[in-house]
């Protein structure tokens, strides 16, 4: 059953074992600090350095009405591990966030006001507009995400300045019809959605966000994901 006001974060985890325990006390202090009822759904892909072990400590801890632990069997992608996550949600709201501090909790009281603001059906952080901004990253992987996003501008004419981000809130029901018509499975997932919710009549609200690179673990992004991105992009244009 959905409970009004309850926000549920998805966290799609591999091998954040070391991010994982921090990034959930300080998602327990905001909600907490801010009066808000939550839940975690932690989405683990069968880690092999012990994911899972901490989400059950993490259990133990904060209790199984704030923490669910829904792993999968093996690596099977971003963009699928949201989907899979979404089906144990309670919540009203869905936000969801990387595991490893590239997206900071303390971001998320602004994106609830501003879905508030307008009742947006979605807000999205954006790294390219406002005081947004990408800290980090070395000059390789800034031009592979300003060119994904450049590349999807210009041929699909979006209307939000940051396509590949994926710090965002979605009301439950728009997430789930988004889902419904999406069909990427890896990084792209996050492109596609965008278009997607255009496509459907959605509203789109903006937050800026800084975006810090990692410090333990490792991206999982790779020369694959950047060959499915291009493709994505096309089948888009030629299809929606
Ligand atoms: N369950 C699961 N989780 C995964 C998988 N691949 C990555 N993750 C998790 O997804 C989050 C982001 O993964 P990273 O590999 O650290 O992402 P990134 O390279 O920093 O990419 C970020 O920026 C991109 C845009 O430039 C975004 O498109 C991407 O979503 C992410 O925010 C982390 O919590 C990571 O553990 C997977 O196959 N399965």
């Amino acid at each position: 059953m959905v409970r009004q006001d309850k926000y549920s974060v998805i966290l799609p985890t591999y091998n954040e074992r070391r991010n994982l325990p921090i990034l959930v006390y300080l998602l327990n202090k905001t909600f907490t600090e801010h009066s808000i009822d939550w839940e975690v759904i932690i989405v683990d892909d069968n880690s092999p350095d012990g994911t899972q072990e901490i989400a059950r400590k993490l259990i133990d801890i904060y209790g199984a009405d704030h923490i669910q632990l829904r792993p999968r069997a093996g690596k099977l992608g971003l963009g699928t591990a949201y989907v899979h996550g979404l089906q144990y949600v309670t919540g009203e709201f869905v936000i969801i966030m990387d595991a490893d501090f590239s997206h900071h909790p303390e971001a998320i009281p602004e994106f609830i006001a501003k879905q508030k603001s307008q009742n947006f059906d979605i807000v999205t952080g954006t790294r390219y507009a406002g005081d947004g901004g990408v800290y980090g990253w070395d000059f390789k992987r800034k031009l592979i995400s300003r060119g994904a996003n450049f590349l999807a501008t210009v041929v699909l004419r979006p209307n939000v300045s940051d396509l590949t981000g994926s710090f965002r809130l979605y009301k439950t029901p728009v997430l789930k019809k988004i889902i419904e018509v999406t069909q990427s499975k890896g990084y792209v997932f996050q492109m596609e959605m965008m278009v997607r919710a255009r496509s459907l009549g959605f509203t789109v609200g903006e937050v800026p966000i800084s975006f810090v690179d990692r410090l333990y673990g490792e991206s999982k992004l790779g020369g694959d994901e950047i060959v499915q991105y291009a493709k994505g992009v096309w089948t888009l244009f030629t299809s929606v």
